[in-house]
């Protein structure tokens, strides 16, 4: 924020004066109600330019980035929605609005547009914010940073217009005022969002991130699982929403590591959108090979909010992650004592030096995860999802990265009687038997039981459902025998 003022001086005194008299005899004589309506909005604007000539004013300028371009500053973001409420109490004053949606699905969020200008009225007071932008300066994108989209991008400003005699009023009341209206309006309007790193059209930009509406249906309650399980994670979720005093006691930053594995199918990533719908947290979605850097990555992670799920889907796919540490390591161990131990801070250039395309690292991976910077805002909750635990290097999943590994498994009996009342409305059959039998036998996933279940014409029930399921796990079974017996015929020749 910054400060300044200007003096007023008796010939602008009289310049107002002359002005006053001037537009008296005009107003008099204007004829219409539409024409006085049109002058008196016209004036308005002008209002706090014309008083000012008389009494100086102060102006504070709230910049959407403080101190560079590392994180969306709290203030802007809570003058924003503070005067989102303004803007819609200031009716008619100001002409272009910007329109978000609202967490009811039919209602706009209306916020002003650039230049725009709004009064607001405080204890007795008159006070103008100014929204305005400036396009990015050429040196604006400093490499340490890695530039960016939001490096890139206008910078944005709210500039705050008050009077000489209004300072203390304005300074000690008004503004923490604001800020606390605005952090109880983005609490109401908060919807749920889903952000990726990937830009593109349908996304709405918000610094580094693009976000759209958070919309995932699936909860705990339909999420098909071993309930021992299912309810073991849940008490996990909430016991870490509810430790943030627990972790300040034993000194560690409040975030923990999710690692969910298993085949295809199993639902891992359903897992995710569940977590996020039980916590009510956001969720962030990075695709690891469109971030260009390391540092490029630690940007990403600082303008996470909290209560949020950061989010790497197929890790060991993602990136050239699996042993390249431990080479690295063992090549450059004097320069370089374990990469993994490093805290951000100091990054090694050579880290960035690696594979064409994105050269995020191991290291940057590793600092990404429990850094020095990871301990940035807190409640932050990130999960990898793959479906080949053993090519991940084991520092990546170690305890205290990953700190709960969660397997996520093929269709147990329990899992598919969740799955039948969700998609067939029924609790009991006389095919669950059947079915009891044979997938203890035979590995079908969570995803290819539902596709069985699913009605696919009006003619389908649960007996026909069922019928088509018993079919297709006993394919399954005979395939694995059939392997099975190939492989023991191949060990018997081979004894020969
Ligand atoms: N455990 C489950 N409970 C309910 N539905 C499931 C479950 N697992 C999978 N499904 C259904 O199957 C579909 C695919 O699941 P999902 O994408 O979560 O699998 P995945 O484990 O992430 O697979 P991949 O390894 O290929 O990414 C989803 O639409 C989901 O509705
Ligand atoms: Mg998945």
């Amino acid at each position: 924020m910054e400060a300044s003022g200007w003096s007023s001086s008796l010939s602008s005194g009289i310049l107002l004066s002359l002005v006053a008299v001037v537009w008296t005899v005009l107003w008099n004589n204007l004829q219409g109600l539409q024409l006085q309506q049109f002058v008196s909005r016209h004036l308005s604007r002008h209002a706090r330019r014309l008083a000012a000539i008389v009494d100086p004013y102060l102006t504070i300028t709230i910049a959407e980035y403080d101190g560079g371009r590392m994180k969306r500053s709290d203030a802007y973001k809570e003058v924003q929605a503070y005067l989102q409420r303004a803007t819609c109490a200031a009716g008619g004053g100001v002409r272009h609005l910007k329109a978000e949606t609202a967490k009811d699905v039919d209602a706009l969020v209306l916020s002003m547009g650039d230049n725009e200008e709004v009064a607001d009225a405080f204890q007795g007071a008159t006070v103008w914010w100014l929204a305005y932008s400036t396009p990015p300066r050429e040196d604006n994108a400093p490499s340490y940073w890695g530039g960016g989209r939001a490096a890139r991008a206008d910078r944005r400003f709210y500039r705050l217009f008050f009077l000489d005699r209004d300072r203390d009023l304005v300074l000690r009341e008004y503004l923490p005022h604001v800020r606390r209206e605005g952090r109880a309006v983005m609490v109401k309007n908060r919807q749920r969002k889903l952000f990726t790193n990937l830009s593109g059209d349908g996304y709405d930009a918000d610094g580094v991130w693009s976000h759209v509406v958070f919309e995932h249906p699936k909860t705990f309650a339909t999420l098909a699982m071993d309930p021992a399980k299912k309810k073991e994670i849940m008490d996990d979720l909430d016991a870490f929403r509810n430790g943030k005093d627990y972790y300040a006691r034993v000194g560690k930053a409040w975030k923990r590591g999710y690692l969910l594995y298993g085949p295809p199918g199993t639902g891992k990533s359903t897992m995710v959108a569940a977590m996020a719908n039980h916590l009510d947290y956001d969720v962030y979605d990075i695709e690891l090979t469109s971030v260009r850097t390391n540092t490029d990555l630690r940007k990403l992670f600082i303008e996470t909010t909290s209560k949020s799920i950061i989010v790497i889907e197929d890790i060991d796919c993602s990136l050239e992650l699996t042993g390249k540490r431990k080479n690295k390591n063992n090549n450059k161990k004097k320069a370089n004592d374990d990469g993994d131990k490093k805290d951000g801070a100091a990054e090694p250039p050579p880290d960035e030096t690696d594979t064409g395309g994105s050269k995020v690292t191991l290291s940057g991976v590793l600092n990404f995860i429990d850094g020095l910077w990871s301990a940035c805002g807190g409640e932050r909750i990130i999960v990898f999802t793959t479906n080949h635990v053993e090519k991940l290097d084991p520092a990546l999943i170690r305890r205290g990265r990953m700190d709960k590994h969660i397997e996520m498994s093929y269709c147990c009996f329990e899992a598919f009687k969740l799955l039948a009342k969700v998609y067939l409305d029924v609790e009991s059959h006389h095919l669950f038997d059947a079915v009891e039998t044979l997938l203890r036998e035979a590995n079908m996933a969570p995803a290819d039981v539902a596709e069985n279940l699913t009605p696919k014409s009006a003619s389908d029930d649960a007996e026909s459902c069922l019928s088509g399921l018993v079919v297709e796990l006993e394919k399954v079974l005979a395939k694995k025998e059939g392997k099975g017996k190939d492989a023991a015929d191949q060990a018997d020749d081979d004894e020969e």
